[in-house]
């Protein structure tokens, strides 16, 4: 019975799997458009199908054995209800430390702000900038335009979608089946792209497309005087080697709007406004790095976000309107040698507050070569990543799943080497 209920879970899962990577699939994971053919299609044909197929075998069987099958289903049922009881909700159960995460002052000196963010990629991947220079304006005319889009009716929405991978999504992320409590709008930064595909997500296109265009313009320079900061830090003689990648007029950066609804406790869950001072619900984005250089990212006051110092133990980053949140990506993992880390994180929902967050993902062009400088590599550091292509290393990630590690297939001492 286990390995006949383990193979059809296994069959179910491939099938959803399936379904969900077909142009359907966009509409049917969501429950927020959960269609009629979707609930047969994964839900009532394998239980109807399992279940004639039981009736069947049972029906076939002694009366002995009949009992002893029914005694076991009755055993497995319980223990699963145990066991459904016993183990706490998942988020809960993890370690949270609520800890201090560097907030770098740029309007401080110069050679002292580039000291600072060393030392943050090297520790924590992640670091909050403050004195930025982006002006209030362009932040808050893209804020109300990204909720004026995620406020209208889903019909509407839809048409912006489904994201393949541009433009609207709902719940899932990628297309290998991962599923979040997130609806979102993914742009190509492009200015052409983004006035095209501004006819099917705003009223006023224009508008919209100024308003990206003017943030996307201002966060691309915010990113490029940051990479440059980290060069001059880390005394590579070249100091745009970093941000040169993403000046470029054939950088793949792109820009993401992440709506997280608020989702409320069911009856019999305890308050979670005790939990870590967060109040916290279900995952809306889940842990992952982001493949590409840097990623320059706010939210709309409302927390959520979370980083991954170690295994298993998560820091919340506290909203803060007047910051940018800058994380490493893998790209400048790899292109540092290793010296700064691309962090894990993901985004939570509120049970009470819906949160909007903004994220710039500077990468480079597809066929530019990503590798260390040489001021990186050194007989006691050798280089510790095979050069690559952003473009072999974006469809390496779109490959796999959100929370898989993809740089650990570009080490030079991986003895797998998949992707040579
Ligand atoms: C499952 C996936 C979604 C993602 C592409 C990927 O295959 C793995 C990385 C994911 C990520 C994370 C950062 C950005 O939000 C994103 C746009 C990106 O470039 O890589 C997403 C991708 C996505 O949502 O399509
Ligand atoms: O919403 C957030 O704060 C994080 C989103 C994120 O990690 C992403 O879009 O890659
Ligand atoms: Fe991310």
């Amino acid at each position: 019975i286990p390995s006949v209920f383990t193979v059809s879970l296994f069959q179910y899962r491939s099938l959803s799997n399936f379904f969900l990577n077909t142009p359907f699939g966009p509409y049917a994971s969501s429950s927020c458009n959960f269609s009629a053919l979707s609930i047969t299609i994964k839900v009532l044909l394998p239980s109807f199908l399992a279940l004639s197929l039981f009736i069947y075998i049972i029906n076939s069987l002694s009366e002995s054995v009949k009992s002893l099958v029914f005694h076991l289903v009755y055993c497995s049922w319980c223990c699963w209800k145990l066991l459904m009881v016993a183990s706490p909700n998942p988020i809960r159960a993890e370690k949270v430390q609520p800890i201090e995460l560097p907030v770098i002052n740029l309007s401080a000196e110069r050679s002292e702000v580039s000291n600072l963010i060393v030392k943050a990629c090297e520790e924590y991947g992640f670091f909050k900038v403050i004195n930025h220079g982006v002006s209030e304006d362009i932040i808050a005319q893209m804020e109300e335009e990204g909720l004026n889009f995620f406020t209208k009716p889903l019909s509407e929405k839809q048409r912006a979608g489904p994201a393949s991978p541009f433009g609207y999504g709902c719940k899932n992320i990628g297309f290998r089946g991962d599923i979040g409590e997130v609806e979102y709008l993914l742009l190509d930064t492009n200015p052409l792209c983004i006035s095209q595909i501004s006819n099917n997500i705003s009223n006023d296109p224009k508008k919209f497309s100024s308003s990206v265009s003017g943030y996307i313009h201002a966060v691309r320079d915010l990113a490029c005087e940051i990479l440059d900061l980290m060069a001059e830090g880390l005394w590579v003689h070249d100091s745009s080697v970093f941000s040169r990648m993403i000046r470029d007029g054939e950088s793949d950066s792109l820009f993401r709007l992440n709506h997280y609804p608020p989702i409320p406790c069911k009856d019999g869950e305890t308050s979670p406004s005790s939990f870590h001072g967060h109040r916290s619900n279900k995952v809306g984005f889940g842990e992952h790095t982001d493949p590409q250089i840097l990623t320059i990212l706010r939210s709309n006051g409302v927390g959520g976000l979370q980083i991954s110092l170690r295994d298993g133990v998560w820091v919340p980053v506290p909203p803060d309107p007047t910051a940018f949140c800058v994380n490493v990506g893998d790209v400048l993992q790899a292109m540092t040698n290793g010296r700064f880390v691309s962090v894990r994180h993901r985004a939570l929902t509120n049970y009470d507050k819906s949160r909007m967050s903004m994220a710039y993902f500077g990468a480079p062009p597809l066929h530019a070569w990503v590798t260390a400088p040489a001021e990186l590599v050194t007989s006691h550091k050798p280089l510790l990543y095979r050069p690559f292509t952003w473009g072999e290393y974006k469809g390496a990630s779109y490959s796999l799943r959100l929370g898989d590690s993809r740089l650990d297939l570009f080490r030079k001492d991986n003895i797998n080497e998949q992707v040579a």
